[in-house]
């Protein structure tokens, strides 16, 4: 059983469920004026620790290397607070009193004529103690870093006029910003900029994880972004989000608790999954090399290989542990046909995943492994010949599990009639397994996993150092790895899908570490997957 810890960073909201939530709380007798107190201390005390006060002697030493990029400053810390006209500008209003009372210089930008009576309220006992309040955001360019009160998850439409003025006019200071709940201007539940935005350096996220925050296209509005709990209670989460949520965050604990580990104690090597990869052609021999890599690090307990025979010394020299099968080449050097070792045929194998560095010219051998009935990941090449074969007709045939992981582009091909995944992705990967009955994983910055019963997992972390050649080839051999060897068990496809992502993108911010971002070739990639299992706080949750 998972702690409400684990629980509540799991959950990923809408602005409708937040709402709802929200209403649930109050309802049963929690002033509002009270949560608003509880939510506003807990962000003012993580920003008193992140920005001290200078004006405060014992702490000049504690906050300096913070301040050294932007101001050292001798005298009081000055911050300016943004406060819009719903209750994220009540937030904003009571973090702007207890900074106050703390010793901060406190400035407050309010340029709404119409507050809701809470915020007005506050707003008016702010004016009372002498806190400065500006009609124009130029007052507080002196600040030395800003608080965004704005809007939350009360935003419903687009930004115009003076609000989006002054938002403009902030970014271009290049201050520290913290945003309170999300970047004002974003939408709570696509991350879309609704007309502009704040660039936040760190984004206090209240109560529950709001679903914009985990989509692509926010991400450089987001900064750090750090869930403020609350103390929700989780009845009144599951009420509204069902048992499961339809959205989650992918966690270490959760994912962790997939893995194979640790392994029965009477065993062998076929018990442990077999794998039968397909992939490689005499002009991409590279990807077959590093999906297979990739299923090494996964533990499987059997790892046969198909390539276009000229390939197999190669592959050989590479991975002495596996069975390299032989194929009959096209023209061009691709897999011609499936040419498997005498009394072994496809039910032989637990999985198969196929596809990087097959070219096109590999249709016959993908539309072989479609048409059968073991559990298929198709990746790269393999994607677009589905894509030819026409996506949705053909995989609805398929009895057996399937996994497809495309890019943008990739998903675009295959799902030429779906929600464009640039505007929601959510909403696009979900229906595309819906329709597909297939776990489709779209790739990005935030990886979102969707399952055919309309479950969405986002990986909450990666690196840019993974946008590099060979980095994907690498997560379709750890994922062929991990669903071989969960054959036998319970475990949901979407679930070790999630685990693979998650494992593959903390092996590119481990290697990111220690190498720079430009370090993390997708060959030094494969190194660092077992180097993630190691760190002490993995190991611990194993
Ligand atoms: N959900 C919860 O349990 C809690 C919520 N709190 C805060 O309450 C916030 C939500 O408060 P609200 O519902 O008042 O919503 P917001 O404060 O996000 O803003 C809503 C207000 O902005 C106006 N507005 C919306 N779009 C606009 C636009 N494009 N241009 C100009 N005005 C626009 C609306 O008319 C409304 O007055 C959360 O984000 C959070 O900061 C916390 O105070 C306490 C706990
Ligand atoms: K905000």
């Amino acid at each position: 059983m998972q702690n409400r810890q684990e629980q509540i960073s799991q959950v990923v909201v809408t602005s409708e469920q937040m709402r709802d939530i929200e209403e649930r709380i109050f309802a049963a007798g929690m002033p509002v004026a009270a949560l608003m107190e509880k939510v506003a201390g807990l962000i003012a005390h993580r920003i008193h620790e992140i920005y001290p006060n200078f004006g405060q002697k014992q702490e000049k030493d504690a906050g300096k290397e913070l301040f050294a990029s932007w101001r050292v400053s001798p005298i009081t810390t000055r911050v300016g607070i943004l406060v819009g006209p719903g209750h994220n500008g009540g937030d904003a209003l009571v973090v702007a009193r207890e900074l106050y009372f703390r010793g901060y210089e406190v400035w407050i930008y309010c340029a709404f004529s119409k507050l809701k009576e809470l915020t007005a309220q506050h707003l008016q006992y702010a004016q009372s103690l002498g806190i400065p309040c500006y009609q124009e955001i130029s007052q507080l360019q002196d600040c030395d870093f800003l608080i965004d009160g704005l809007f939350g998850f009360g935003l419903e439409r687009m930004l115009t006029d003076f609000i989006a003025a002054a938002i403009d006019r902030l970014n271009e200071w290049n201050k520290p910003i913290i945003s309170i709940d999300l970047p004002s201007g974003l939408h709570t539940d696509t991350g879309e900029v609704l007309g502009t935005a704040i660039r936040a350096t760190h984004t206090f996220c209240l109560g529950l994880w709001k679903s914009g925050l985990l989509q692509d296209q926010a991400l450089e509005y987001v900064g750090k972004a750090e869930l403020i709990d609350f103390d929700i209670p989780l009845a009144d989460v599951q009420a509204v989000v069902g048992d499961t949520s339809k959205i989650k965050r992918i966690t270490p604990a959760t994912v962790l608790s997939t893995l194979p580990l640790p392994r029965p104690q009477v065993t062998h090597k076929y018990k442990e999954g077999h794998l039968l990869m397909i992939c490689g052609s005499r002009r991409y021999a590279g990807g077959a090399i590093l999906t297979a890599l990739g299923a090494r690090a996964s533990g499987v307990g059997m790892l046969s290989i198909a390539v276009p025979e000229s390939l197999k010394p190669i592959l050989v020299s590479h991975l002495p542990e596996a069975l390299i099968v032989g194929c009959p080449e096209t023209q061009t050097g691709a897999i011609a046909q499936l040419q498997l070792p005498e009394k072994t045929d496809l039910s032989s194998f637990h999985a198969i995943a196929c596809g990087p560095g097959l070219t096109k010219d590999a249709t016959a051998i993908v539309q072989e492994v479609i048409a059968s009935d073991r559990p298929l990941i198709l990746d790269a090449d393999a994607l677009n010949i589905l894509a030819q074969m026409g996506t949705i007709a053909t995989l609805q045939k398929r009895q057996a599990t399937t996994v497809l992981t495309p890019h943008t582009g990739e998903f675009q091909r295959l799902f030429p009639d779906m929600p464009d995944p640039k505007h929601d992705r959510v909403l696009a990967v979900r229906e595309a397994a819906a329709q597909t009955r297939a776990v489709v994983l779209l790739k990005g910055a935030r990886t979102a996993i969707a399952s055919p019963q309309g479950l969405v997992w986002i990986n909450p972390e990666s690196t840019p150092a993974l946008a590099r050649g060979g980095s994907g080839d690498v997560l379709t051999g750890l994922l062929g790895g991990l669903l071989a060897q969960a054959a036998t068990k319970q475990i949901a496809v979407e679930d070790i899908v999630a685990t693979a992502a998650w494992w593959h993108s903390q092996a590119g911010i481990l290697a990111a570490q220690e190498r720079t971002e430009l370090g993390v070739d997708a060959f030094t990639l494969t190194q660092y997957l077992m180097k993630v299992l190691s760190k002490p706080k993995v190991k611990s949750l194993l």
